[in-house]
């Protein structure tokens, strides 16, 4: 059974004359992580905004687990490439935020934050203000504060565009292992075709004005490492890949 279905889903932002996606057919199963690319300005943040429940489409339907999203939730996190933290709190006061705004109890939610943590190395900055960290430690904690609600789906919007590479790869690791570690499903966006093609189990290219879904890829170079040298197929795959985001029409 799929967790997340668009069914022909158009949007407008009220203060525009121009439909900005249109006839966005998307699903997504349990436990999958899918990328999303395409040239600046196609809808991918106003697509993950309509799944995040933050907009209303103009036209079709947003559905997780059969039911019609109607408004932001904890099931739905998202984590932004400028992360939103708290600056003053300290690490672990950020990534606790969501669970206790929600009312639960601190021993209902401490056994991950230790585990997340340790998961993300932020243990021994778990006492420190978030603003005096590096960007890929707030990263990390960005990642963390959307994880320990366990959501059954994290979308991320070019989270770690913004990192230098070593970094990113780290992330990227980092949040294989989360994946895995809370069986959920990811929807992350990203500019770089090779992080798309790390990260991605399915490849989404929108692409168009209004934007449109271009292709759906299987990627059979998901969490494969490049350096060793993957042949021919992969170079045609990359490249047909950037084709597709290439493209106008
Ligand atoms: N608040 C807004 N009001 C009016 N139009 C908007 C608004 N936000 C985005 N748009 C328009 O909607 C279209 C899609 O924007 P969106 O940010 O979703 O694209 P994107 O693919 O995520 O771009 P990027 O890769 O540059 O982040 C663009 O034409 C943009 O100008």
């Amino acid at each position: 059974m799929s967790l997340l279905e668009l069914r022909d889903v158009s949007y407008r932002y009220p203060e525009s004359q121009e439909v900005s996606i249109e006839h966005v057919d998307l699903t997504v199963d349990a436990h999958a992580l899918t990328v999303i690319v395409g040239p600046s300005g196609v809808g991918k943040s106003t697509l993950l905004n309509l799944i995040a429940g933050y907009t209303t489409p103009l036209n079709g339907q947003v559905l997780m687990n059969q039911q019609r999203v109607q408004g932001p939730s904890w099931q739905r996190g998202i984590v932004f490439q400028d992360m939103a933290l708290y600056p003053w709190l300290t690490v672990a006061q950020n990534i606790c935020f969501g669970p206790k705004m929600r009312g639960l109890a601190a021993t209902t939610y401490e056994p991950l934050l230790t585990e997340l943590l340790t998961e993300t190395g932020l243990l021994a900055f778990q006492d420190q203000p978030v603003y005096e960290l590096s960007g890929g430690l707030k990263q990390r904690v960005a990642l963390a504060r959307a994880c320990i609600n366990q959501p059954p789906l994290l979308m991320l919007d070019e989270s770690f565009s913004a990192l230098d590479n070593y970094t990113r790869n780290e992330m990227h690791q980092l949040l294989l292992n989360l994946w895995r570690r809370l069986e959920n499903s990811i929807i992350a966006i990203t500019h770089d075709i090779d992080e798309a093609i790390f990260l991605g189990q399915r490849i989404l290219v929108i692409n168009g004005k209004p934007g449109t879904v271009a292709a759906m890829l299987d990627n059979p170079y998901f969490n494969q490492d490049v350096t060793t040298g993957l042949g021919t197929d992969y170079v045609a795959f990359r490249q047909k890949l950037l084709g597709l985001i290439e493209q106008t029409n």
